[in-house]
């Protein structure tokens, strides 16, 4: 029997290895005092596709159900968190999630995170405290080998602004400044006639490195407020973050948005050995604005199978074995309960003495069982 594209069985280091990492997650999060939240894995696909949310139905794993609406596997932690908490009290802020997200436009079609998202707290609170749950995590997790990005979605959108794009335009932009390419980009600009642009988006690829770049970008920009309000907040994170111990951060000011509901900070988290981003996440206060809510909303979900596959395995305890028969397996089992030792497996026959420090075994003397060491 074969599996579909992009399924996969596993076993062994990487199972224990994400069930470590996501019992770790809830553990630095419940001590940050998060709340945690669980949203069904079956959804309506307007929950996220709406002009709001704005995500893709054909990245989707959908079905049609006996109304004829379409219902989705959960492609997305924020939109439905954001969905389920609408209504909650504004004083509950701080919210973290664990669980697989579905989607046909990645590697695997199903994926782990282990997300956080704070909402109605103050602006700078919300992105500082998603960066600092995020160094927490990967300390506990003893990745120390990472780089965190910073970008804005402001910066594209108030260059782009006074020229006008068809939606479609507008889309294989997105994506040519997403992909760095210099040829697309300038080739779609100069179509729609906008040389002076054109220059502007292509050194902005190029916007990329340490916060020196801010310091260039804030002579350039020293007439745009708006664009120095931008500067200001990826400047003060990088303080916060430079405080916390992180000295490599990278900013990337011609970073466009991966995910259409982002308006604002963006961040990711790139592990050194091997560039796989280990987290992404940023500001989208849009999401709340369907529910008619004003809010700040701001979070970051790790991508737990990647996670899993760079953590240490754990180390394994020595294993102990009683050899038993059916006649004596309850017996064995007692035993096993009350040996209060980290591994204990009961055999029938010992196949491979050398997987064990100790084997022990249950025999009868007159009358009575007792386990003694073989
Ligand atoms: N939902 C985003 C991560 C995120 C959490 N909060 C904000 N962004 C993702 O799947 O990449």
């Amino acid at each position: 029997m074969f599996l579909p594209e992009g399924s996969q069985d596993e076993t062994g280091v990487q199972i224990s290895n994400r069930l470590r990492a996501y019992e770790i997650f809830r553990q630095v999060t419940y001590n940050k005092s998060f709340r945690q939240i669980s949203t069904p894995v079956v959804e309506y696909a307007q929950t996220f596709t709406n002009d709001v949310a704005g995500m893709d139905l054909l990245s989707m794993l959908k079905w049609f159900n006996g109304e004829g609406e379409i219902e989705v596997l959960r492609p997305d932690w924020t939109t439905a968190i954001a969905r389920a908490i609408a209504g909650q009290h504004p004083s509950k802020q701080k919210w973290s999630y664990q669980g697989s997200v579905f989607r046909f436009d990645q590697e695997n079609t199903e994926s782990r995170q282990a997300g956080i998202e704070i909402v109605h707290a103050d602006r700078f609170f919300g992105e500082a405290e998603s960066l600092l749950t995020a160094i927490a995590y990967l300390q506990q997790l003893e990745i120390d080998q990472y780089v965190i990005e910073l970008g804005h979605t402001g910066i594209f959108e108030a260059l782009v602004a006074p020229f006008a794009f068809t939606e479609l335009e507008e889309e294989q932009l997105l994506q040519a400044m997403h992909d760095k390419r210099t040829d697309l980009v300038e080739a779609i600009v100069l179509k729609a006639g906008n040389a002076e642009l054109a220059e502007s988006l292509l050194a902005l690829i190029d916007a990329y490195g340490s916060r020196d770049i801010i310091k260039q970008y804030r002579q350039k920009w020293s007439d745009r407020e708006d664009l120095i309000e931008v500067l200001t907040n990826i400047e003060k994170l990088i303080d916060l973050l430079e405080a916390s111990g992180v000295s490599e951060v990278i900013v990337d000011l011609g970073r466009v948005k991966n995910l259409p509901y982002y308006d604002g900070i963006m961040f990711r988290g790139f592990l050194t050995n091997d560039g796989s981003t280990c987290f992404s996440g940023g500001r989208y206060d849009r999401l709340y604005k369907q529910f008619d809510i004003t809010t700040s909303a701001v979070g970051l979900a790790f991508d737990v199978d990647v996670l899993a596959k760079h953590m240490k395995p754990e180390q394994e305890p020595d294993k102990i074995c009683i050899l038993a028969s059916p006649e004596t397996h309850a017996i064995a089992e007692k035993h096993r309960i009350a040996m209060d030792e980290p591994v204990v497996d009961i055999q029938y026959e010992l196949k491979d003495q050398s997987v064990y420090h100790t084997v022990y075994e249950v025999v009868e003397e007159d009358g009575q069982y007792k386990v003694v060491e073989k």
